[in-house]
């Protein structure tokens, strides 16, 4: 609007000169009509054109010599000025459009001095490139509406300096994080906020190179900031500096609460301690030292033992004493992942390697656990085809993701545990003999309840205070009597099943009831041990001689127990799993291995 108001002024400005200039020479009306800016067409009482300057030959493309005589419908179509001859009333500052130009037009009537229109007059001026213009200033206003919207909501305190050092500009996130207010900082030198060290500004005036996290103190209260500065050159030429600012005490806040935060997942990840792990038999304790010792070493541990004795617990405290404890812990739990998705589970596939592979790719589990432990929980179950790319994995320290050729460098330490015996695996040739070698680098042998019943008491203990705390109960302790009636059973399902069991047992024991008494104490055992009458395996002809290894009796105990709880669940293997507590394949494996029907 400005610029068109601009271009009424200057044309009607022209009209009224030149009918000042009629009195003038003809040789100046030529020099002034052909030096303007301004394009001039006048036509007669008759429409033909009497003149055309040179600015209306630029904008018409229209020579004068062939225009000079001809109707001006015949060189202009769209001209008005026949109707300015006929109503004799200006029409001023019109937009119109000839060809691909867009001109500004005024048109006015010439009259004698009797009033009568004698000719009409248009001058007119391509504004094509002032349209240009104008579309170009509404950009970059909102440009600048959108920037300035940055600017004041950024939490980045930003203060701009010109090219002579002096304050020009600051955001509110400056004022909030430094004290000053536009007051303090704009037209006054760029040093006015700093408290310690030098102004980052004039830096970067000097050397007209870009700093980054320098540390300065600013404000009053010496406010420890981090500070990002650069030079703003427009056209080759230094104007100024721009600076960001970050308050050093927010970001340590903020790593704060990362480090508590990973220490939570950590923790929820790898939740046990030495300290957490019972132990006062001496196989157990000989255990404990013996993983404590391989912990801080880097090498690869073995844990054996039968289910439930623990083995998991080991590999947590494990993790948690080494270096590698702020790092993750991830637990592969081998049986529960089926067998064809195993291979792109643990070792992450790229993208396209399968129909239904993800855009992108996926990390495995290998990758997730860099730079901390992979605990391969019943690496037994690993299928065989994918041992030899775990060896690798051990031998190289480099994974291949599934479809790729390309190998990832890791860096993670592995815990490997089994509950059945490894080299019997190796001689049915389920397990690789040098997988083997490679897992049982330093092997650490968990006893089994059975054979430290030296720890059930302080065992039943420690569960009472578990359970006294997620029951709100407040049971003290257990009588001789019913720790004899535990001592008596074999545990084949180890601490887990003891656990379960002191579970039940809170069940059957009244709020104010105290002690664990032999009545509280579920039928369980007697039902476990009728298994093994029931099998037809006497215990007294056991007893008697008939020399059966404590490894078998387990194994008979397993069998029967599995069927049993089959049963129950009336085949349902799935139920039966989740009541043993083992995965669905595990059992799979168990009923195949004990052959039950
Ligand atoms: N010495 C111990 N002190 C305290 N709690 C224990 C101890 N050993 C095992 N537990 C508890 O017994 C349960 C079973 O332990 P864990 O899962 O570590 O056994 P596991 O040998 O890994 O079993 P599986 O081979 O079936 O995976 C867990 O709840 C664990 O906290």
């Amino acid at each position: 609007m400005i610029t068109l108001y601009f271009y009424l002024e200057k044309s009607l400005g022209t009209f009224l000169f030149m009918r000042k200039v009629i009195v003038m020479k003809k040789e100046e009306l030529d020099i002034i009509l052909k030096s303007t800016n301004d394009a001039v067409i006048v036509i007669n009482a008759i429409e033909k054109i009497t003149l055309f300057n040179t600015a209306a030959e630029r904008i018409t493309g229209f020579q004068e010599k062939e225009v000079i005589g001809k109707p001006i419908k015949e060189v202009i179509i769209s001209t008005r000025l026949p109707y300015v001859l006929n109503s004799g009333e200006a029409e001023l500052n019109q937009r119109q459009l000839l060809g691909n130009t867009t001109i500004i037009t005024s048109r006015m009537p010439v009259k004698d001095e009797e009033g009568r229109v004698i000719a009409a007059v248009a001058i007119f001026r391509d504004i094509s490139e002032v349209m240009d213009l104008t579309h170009q200033i509404y950009k970059l206003k909102e440009m600048q509406s959108l920037l300035e919207g940055i600017f004041h909501s950024t939490q980045d305190a930003i203060s701009v300096c010109n090219e002579k050092g002096i304050g020009v500009l600051i955001n509110p996130a400056y004022t909030r994080v430094t004290g000053f207010t536009e007051e303090d900082i704009i037209g006054k030198p760029v040093t006015a906020d700093i408290a310690e060290g030098e102004s980052m500004h004039l830096q970067v005036l000097r050397t007209k190179q870009p700093v980054k996290n320098a540390r300065l103190k600013v404000g009053s209260q010496k406010k420890d900031v981090l500070v990002h500065a650069a030079p703003i050159i427009v056209d080759g030429e230094l104007k100024g500096s721009v600076g960001v600012l970050h308050d050093l005490s927010e970001i340590k806040k903020l790593t704060d609460e990362l480090i508590t935060a990973k220490q939570i997942i950590r923790k929820l990840e790898a939740k046990y301690l030495f300290e957490d792990i019972i132990a006062e038999d001496e196989g157990m304790l000989a255990a404990l030292q013996k993983a404590k010792q391989a912990a801080v070493t880097p090498a690869t541990i073995l844990l054996r033992g039968e289910s439930g004795t623990g083995k998991e617990l080991f590999a947590h405290a494990i993790h948690n004493l080494s270096q590698r404890r702020y790092n993750q812990f991830v637990r592969v739990n081998c049986p529960a992942i089926s067998e064809n998705l195993f291979e792109s589970e643990v070792f992450g596939y790229v993208e396209g390697a399968f129909t239904g592979a993800r855009k992108g790719g996926k990390r495995g589990l290998f990758e997730e656990a860099h730079g901390g432990t992979i605990f391969l929980d019943e690496v037994t179950e690993i299928p065989i085809s994918i041992q030899a790319k775990l060896l690798r994995v051990l031998q190289e320290k480099e994974i291949l993701r599934v479809g790729s050729t390309k190998p990832i460098s890791i860096d993670v330490r592995i815990i490997a545990a089994t509950n059945i015996a490894l080299e019997e695996a190796v001689k049915e040739g389920k397990f690789r003999e040098d997988l083997y070698y490679r897992l049982n680098v330093i092997p650490i042998e968990i006893p089994p309840l059975r054979k430290r019943k030296r720890d059930l008491y302080s065992l039943v203990l420690h569960l009472i205070n578990k359970y006294n705390q997620e029951y709100g109960r407040k049971v003290e302790g257990i009588s001789q009597e019913a720790l004899r009636s535990l001592e008596n059973y074999d545990w084949p399902g180890n601490i887990r099943e003891l656990q379960n069991y002191i579970g039940r047992t809170f069940i059957n024991m009244k709020y104010s009831e105290k002690i664990i008494e032999e009545e509280h104490l579920p039928k369980f055992i007697h039902k476990d041990v009728s298994f093994l009458i029931s099998e037809k395996e006497n215990i007294d002809n056991t007893a008697k001689g008939e020399d059966k290894s404590l490894k078998e009796m387990v194994a008979k105990a397993e069998k029967a127990y599995i069927k049993e709880v089959l049963k129950k669940y009336r085949g349902n293997r799935t139920l039966a799993a989740q009541e043993l507590q083992i995965s669905l394949r595990n059992l799979y494996y168990k009923i195949e291995k004990y052959e039950i029907d």
